[in-house]
């Protein structure tokens, strides 16, 4: 029987409503095996979310022991000083990567902020693309570990799913893959995320619900907290159970930009571990990829993908002009006093009325 939990955390408790997500194969898919990569377009179209069985490929593993060690960088990066990791916080110069404090983005039209800290390093830093913001020690000193996560999960996961879906899509070859290219600079990151246990009577999301802005994120999850809300009006949210030897995959909204809708880039939160899990810490890992800066977020084009309607004409965004747009539109530090209106709110939002399959 497969492990279904993780060695040394509470379990993931038997009663709650889980979203029943495909366990896709990496080995499977990487084969092209037909009745895999028919299950995995199909997860695409209707949730945008699957488990990736990791553990039978060779690169997989690798992979798997990467993220172990980048779960223990966690907990040594997050114990540092609240002033120190400040130093981290790049966002009043528009970076998107660095150190976001807990509590510094809205997560909703009331105006509530989250209750997770994240730690985001850009891959282009990592592979020495971009000239690299200031890194904690603690970083620096497993730069290798970062560089292999990042470039692995690139290569083994992000480009070969995405030449899957171009062929699907039936997209001149390597279109999505060119879109995404290693060494185009881009806001690829990896981030780490700690969440401290909530007091039980306080169970507000720790990160409000959202799309992910940009292609593919691969994650790694150990205890429970991250839900999903189903498509369809009457939607409900269901958790969505960490596996051992699995990371989950999303889509984000470029997908869904690039075939008008066709591919899901599904609605997310994440809130307080269930049962025994509340009273740990929760930390979380991922593996976020986008297009390169300057690609269009346009239909693309090919008879697979569904027409735009008549009239309707795009707006020009660049992946760097959505990501500012969506990344840090909702931070409290940056919006000058202004406070969270529902209006200003729903105008930094991403795909959600299209994921949900619900009319603007
Ligand atoms: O921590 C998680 O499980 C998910 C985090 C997430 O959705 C995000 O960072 O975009
Ligand atoms: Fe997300």
């Amino acid at each position: 029987m497969e492990l279904e939990n993780f060695p040394g955390l509470p379990p993931f408790p038997g009663n709650m409503l889980v979203m029943d997500l495909d366990r896709l194969s990496l080995a499977k898919l990487l084969d092209h095996d037909d009745e895999e990569c028919r299950r995995f377009y199909l997860a695409c179209e209707k949730i945008g979310f699957f488990y990736l069985d990791m553990r039978s490929q060779k690169d997989g593993q690798s992979i798997l022991s990467y993220a172990d060690k980048l779960f223990r960088v966690s907990e040594q990066l997050f114990s540092l000083k609240v002033e120190e990791k400040g130093k981290y916080d790049f966002s009043e110069k528009n970076s998107f990567f660095g150190y976001k404090p807990l509590g510094s983005y809205v997560i909703d039209s009331r105006g509530n902020t989250d209750r997770e800290e994240f730690y985001d390093v850009s891959r282009d830093d990592l592979l020495g693309h971009a000239h690299a913001l200031p890194q904690p020690e603690v970083v620096n000193e497993e730069l290798e570990v970062f560089k292999s996560f990042a470039s692995s999960t690139h290569s083994v996961i992000v480009t070969p799913l995405l030449d899957l879906l171009n062929e699907h899509l039936q997209l001149p070859p390597s279109t999505l893959a060119n879109l995404h290219r290693i060494d185009r600079p881009s806001g690829d990151m990896v981030r780490l995320t700690r969440c401290p246990p909530q007091p039980v009577e306080d169970k507000a999301a720790r990160l409000g619900e959202h799309t992910d802005f940009g292609s593919i994120t691969v994650l790694f999850n150990r205890l429970g907290g991250l839900q999903v809300l189903v498509p369809g009006t009457d939607a409900q949210w269901k958790w969505i159970k960490p596996i051992p030897g699995h990371c989950i995959v999303n889509l984000g909204d470029t997908l869904v930009k690039f075939t008008n809708g066709l591919l899901r880039s599904n609605i997310h939160r994440v809130v307080a571990s269930p049962g025994e899990q509340a009273e740990c810490i929760r930390y979380s890992l991922g593996y976020f990829s986008r297009p390169d800066h300057n690609a269009v977020l346009k239909r693309l084009d090919s008879p697979a993908i569904p027409a735009l309607p008549a009239g309707i004409v795009e707006e020009d965004f660049t992946t760097r002009d959505w990501l500012v747009r969506r990344a840090l539109s909702r931070r409290v530090n940056l919006r000058n006093g202004v406070s969270s209106s529902a209006l200003d709110y729903a105008k930094h939002s991403g795909t959600e009325k299209i994921s949900r399959r619900v009319k603007a």
